[in-house]
């Protein structure tokens, strides 16, 4: 073979990708030196931007490089901008860009190009996979290449969520087909059929067209308001699907393991919240882990709009999940008081939801700058660490429990394959669940049973057929039989050998077979959900649901050689499952080991894109650098008013605040008396504070029954939980030394709160309360209603809630429930003063004179308490 310089093979590479001709592009690969296999890869697959790429890879191929450098690929990652989006920087063109008949964008701007929606490299993989069948190609493709439809869910522990509900019913859906669709037949905005009661909506236009059309600014406005303040969420329609298929109880401990942006834990946690009382708290929670700092940053920021005292946000790996497990043998009787009255010793969950990191080419319709960044070995990276992720989900699981696996992503490496290696390392522990009996009005398409892998640009349908030197980086599990070289020569024994799981589904994991040249899986990966964009105009997803029958397997190890590990030729080593024990959190490191060597070497080949960023909320209107603070990489969200201080130490994690119970008997009695807190309230023992210096308190939260007992096990544990938040501030510090209690009851804690005080509560007539609303601070004098003036006027100074009295009938005792509407106030010498941020009041003040206009059988009677208060601007003394 003749000798070529970098720059020869990149030109021939080039010549055939620009004639469109990958195939004899792929044919060069043998003999090409390795060190320029990525970059010429990366050409192929970048093929719709050649020219641009051809001159970096020139320069890479030169320098013996990889095309893009690290930093780059990083930026890339992180960057995800959404190319249909408008920037914010003021250097966007796509500001008077508006889609033409192919939804491509067009621009005034000669200067700017569109984002490419063609990657000839993604074509012929899928092709190749047959994910929809050839007749229906061109669709599919269309699909993929026009603008995602907006979507939102109203959160249904809302107080106002039927109102919100009937408003869209009564009003958009008419107003906006007349206004937005000229009166076409095209309806503009209806409920999501498969999404429990009507909870979900989507709309004909995108989130762009939402932003740009003037008549439909009054609905977007609606959108934007409503959001903000948490009664309903924007999410892309099917990333709302994995959390229906986790069938969620109220009672149920939940754990989200890749949580950020966390779209789906605030779905979860309006699951649980949704049939609790006023007042009171499901016995369930969440506990919602991610290991991006700034992410959880975001996770954080979105579920305050849900103030919950039910959640808890963990920054760990997830494959590296704590156990938190309280080893009572050792303690032989002598445990501590608390260790005794712990009802559990071990965090498991009820629930597990795995929404992984994944290539995330299910949402090129949200972010097509993925059409440029795709190639195939973006998915064979990421397949080790999501079986990894996966596995440590499986063994937090409790016995009985669901777990929910997805990704939005449609390749099977990252999809069927994960599943067949879960069920394959599970032995017969654990089943896929069929659930096509369940959110029927769904369009899904069954999994595959077939695949191939793609690795260097070659199609490999065996574990056979990849070299020694790919060994490392194409594992069986990538196959459907997940069976490698090995495994067709071990004659395996144990309890779970060739086992029935009583579901008809055969575990023939470990029987000795010849892998075929061309495999299928014998699982039932039929009851996988593969959803297409196509059927119901919506992004794709991949859904698996496991249910977890027994304990997991213990590994055997081999006496000759290690479990997991590759041998001397590269072949992946299986395990065999013998004894009945959940695995530990060391062992699946252990049998991971490949995984994570697999991950390193071919993650080179890629830009690997955490799925989900699509659903970071670059274009919403928060501003996300108000949340994101560039931080050391083990810090998280330190208090930002105390300026600088010495380094927190939450037990083991350095830079994290502590987490410490408030038993400060003064105070928590001086609070209770203030506010005159019933006994009934579970409160003493569910306070936290996140300050060492215990007399330096600024905010107190609480913490349900649910976390409370975690946050116990986690101490007596060894603070193996590295958390970055939890509770709900329902507590904060005034600097008005004249107010009787230095802690006023914040925004969030208002609604849980008040129908367990007795004290520091007014009723006002509705002409009072809106005036109230309107000038944000009355003196006594100026009160319309004579009995208020008075009652108002005897308050203690300090914090206070007033109460709209509707009917403005005479009230003696505090009455409150499910219709209730109340604003935090600061009762000053002179004045009553209202602690509600312009957001809060302008959608209060909207409700208001719509429910006043309403006779007394509103809708409103079925709600929850609104309660709007905020005083995160101190309000002094007047
Ligand atoms: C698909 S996104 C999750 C989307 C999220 N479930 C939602 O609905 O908003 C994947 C997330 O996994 C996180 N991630 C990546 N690797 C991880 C790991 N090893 N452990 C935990 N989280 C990880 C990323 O930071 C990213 O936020």
């Amino acid at each position: 073979m003749p000798q070529r310089d970098n720059f020869a093979w990149a030109a021939m590479v080039s010549a055939h990708v620009n004639a469109g001709d990958l195939s004899s592009a792929r044919s060069l690969f043998d003999g090409m030196p390795e060190k320029i296999t990525a970059a010429c890869n990366a050409m192929i697959n970048g093929f719709s931007n050649s020219e641009s790429d051809f001159s970096a890879f020139k320069f890479a191929a030169a320098m013996g490089g990889r095309g893009r450098s690290r930093t780059q690929r990083k930026h890339f990652a992180q960057s995800r901008e959404n190319n249909w989006k408008y920037t914010k920087n003021g250097s966007d063109h796509q500001q008077n860009a508006t889609p033409d008949n192919n939804n491509n964008i067009e621009t005034s701007n000669p200067t700017w190009k569109p984002f490419t929606t063609q990657n000839l490299a993604f074509e012929e993989y899928y092709k190749e996979q047959e994910i929809v069948r050839p007749e229906e190609w061109n669709t599919f493709m269309d699909c993929l290449r026009s603008e995602l439809p907006a979507a939102f869910r109203i959160n249904s522990s809302s107080q106002c969520y039927l109102e919100i509900q009937a408003k869209l019913e009564n009003d958009f859906m008419k107003s906006l087909q007349e206004e937005g669709t000229d009166g076409s037949e095209v309806v503009a905005i209806r409920p999501l059929p498969w999404y429990p009661e009507n909870l979900a909506w989507q709309s004909t236009f995108s989130r762009k067209q939402l932003r740009k059309n003037e008549i439909l600014k009054r609905f977007h406005e609606f959108l934007k308001l409503q959001n903000e303040i948490g009664n309903i969420t924007r999410q892309e329609a099917v990333s709302m699907v994995p959390p229906l298929f986790l069938d969620v109880r109220p009672d149920d401990f939940i754990l989200d393991m890749c949580a950020a942006p966390g779209s789906k834990t605030f779905q979860l946690l309006e699951m649980i919240h949704h049939s609790a009382e006023p007042g009171s708290l499901p016995g369930g929670m969440v506990l919602a882990n991610d290991v991006d700092v700034q992410r959880c940053n975001l996770l954080i920021h979105q579920t305050k709009r849900m103030s919950t005292a039910n959640l808890i946000v963990t920054n760990h790996e997830a494959q590296h999940f704590p156990s938190c497990h309280l080893d009572r043998s050792h303690a032989k009787g002598s445990e501590p008081r608390e260790a005794k009255e712990l009802d559990i010793d071990q965090l498991l969950f009820d629930r597990v939801l795995c929404d992984v990191p994944c290539s995330g080419d299910g949402t090129l319709r949200k972010a097509p700058d993925i059409w440029r960044r795709w190639n195939a070995g973006m998915g064979n990276g990421l397949h080790g660490l999501q079986v990894q992720i996966a596995m440590r989900g499986m063994s937090l699981l409790k016995v009985g429990g669901r777990m929910v696996y997805s990704t939005c992503s449609m390749n099977p490496i990252e999809n069927e394959a994960v599943v067949v290696e879960i069920l394959r390392r599970c032995g017969g522990s654990v089943e896929l669940v069929d659930v096509s009996s369940e959110l029927p009005q769904l369009v899904r398409r069954p999994g595959l049973k077939k695949w191939k892998v793609q690795d260097k640009g070659m199609w490999l349908t065996s574990y056979n057929e990849v070299y020694d030197s790919r060994r490392a980086a194409v594992v069986p599990g990538m196959f459907p039989s997940g069976k490698g070289y090995v495994d067709a020569q071990l004659p395996y024994t144990g309890s779970n050998c060739n086992s029935q799981n009583g579901n008809g589904m055969v575990q023939d994991h470990t029987i000795p077979t010849t892998i075929l040249d061309e495999e299928a899986s014998t699982l039932p990966l039929e009851r996988c959900m593969r959803i297409v964009p196509h059927d119901q105009n919506s992004g794709a997803f991949f859904i698996a649901v496991f249910h977890k029958l027994s304990p997991l397997p213990v590994i055997q190890k081999k006496p000759c050689c290690h479990p997991g590990k590759t041998t001397s030729r590269g072949n992946f080593q299986a395990q065999s499952f013998t004894e009945v024990k959940d695995i530990t959190a060391d062992e699946v490191e252990q049998v991971d080991s490949v995984g994570n060597q697999l991950s390193e070497a071919t993650m080179d080949d890629a830009d690997i894109l955490e799925n989900g960023e699509d659903e970071v909320p670059l274009d919403t209107d928060t501003d996300p650098s108000e949340i994101i603070e560039e931080k050391r990489p083990e810090q998280i969200e330190p208090s930002r008013d105390e300026g600088k201080r010495k380094l927190q130490l939450q037990g083991r994690w350095r830079g994290i605040d502590p987490i410490l119970f408030y038993r400060e008997e003064e105070v928590v009695g001086q609070i209770k008396a203030f506010y005159g807190i019933k006994e009934s309230f579970p409160f003493k023992g569910h306070l936290i504070v996140r300050n060492s210096d215990i007399n330096h308190v600024k905010r107190v939260y609480y913490v349900s029954k649910s976390v409370k007992e975690v946050l116990e096990l986690n101490f007596l544990a060894g603070e193996q939980l590295k958390i970055a938040a939890v509770g709900l501030k329902m507590f904060e510090r005034q600097k008005d030394v004249s107010a009787q209690c230095v802690f006023r009851i914040t925004s969030e804690g208002f609604p849980l709160l008040l129908p367990h005080i007795t004290k520091q509560i007014v009723y006002a007539s509705p002409v009072d309360f809106k005036h109230l609303l309107q000038y944000k601070s009355i003196k006594f004098g100026d009160f319309v209603d004579a009995e208020f003036r008075e009652k108002a006027s005897k308050l203690q100074f300090g914090c206070c809630a007033v109460i709209l009295n509707k009917d403005n009938k005479t009230l003696s005792e505090p009455q409150v429930d499910a219709s209730t509407i109340a604003i935090g106030c600061w009762r000053g010498r002179n004045s009553i003063t209202v602690m509600v941020i312009a957001l809060d009041i302008e959608e209060l003040l909207e409700r208001m004179l719509m429910y006043l206009e309403e006779d007394s059988n509103s809708l409103l009677l079925e709600n929850k308490p609104l309660i709007a208060a905020e005083a995160d601007k101190v309000v002094k003394s007047d």
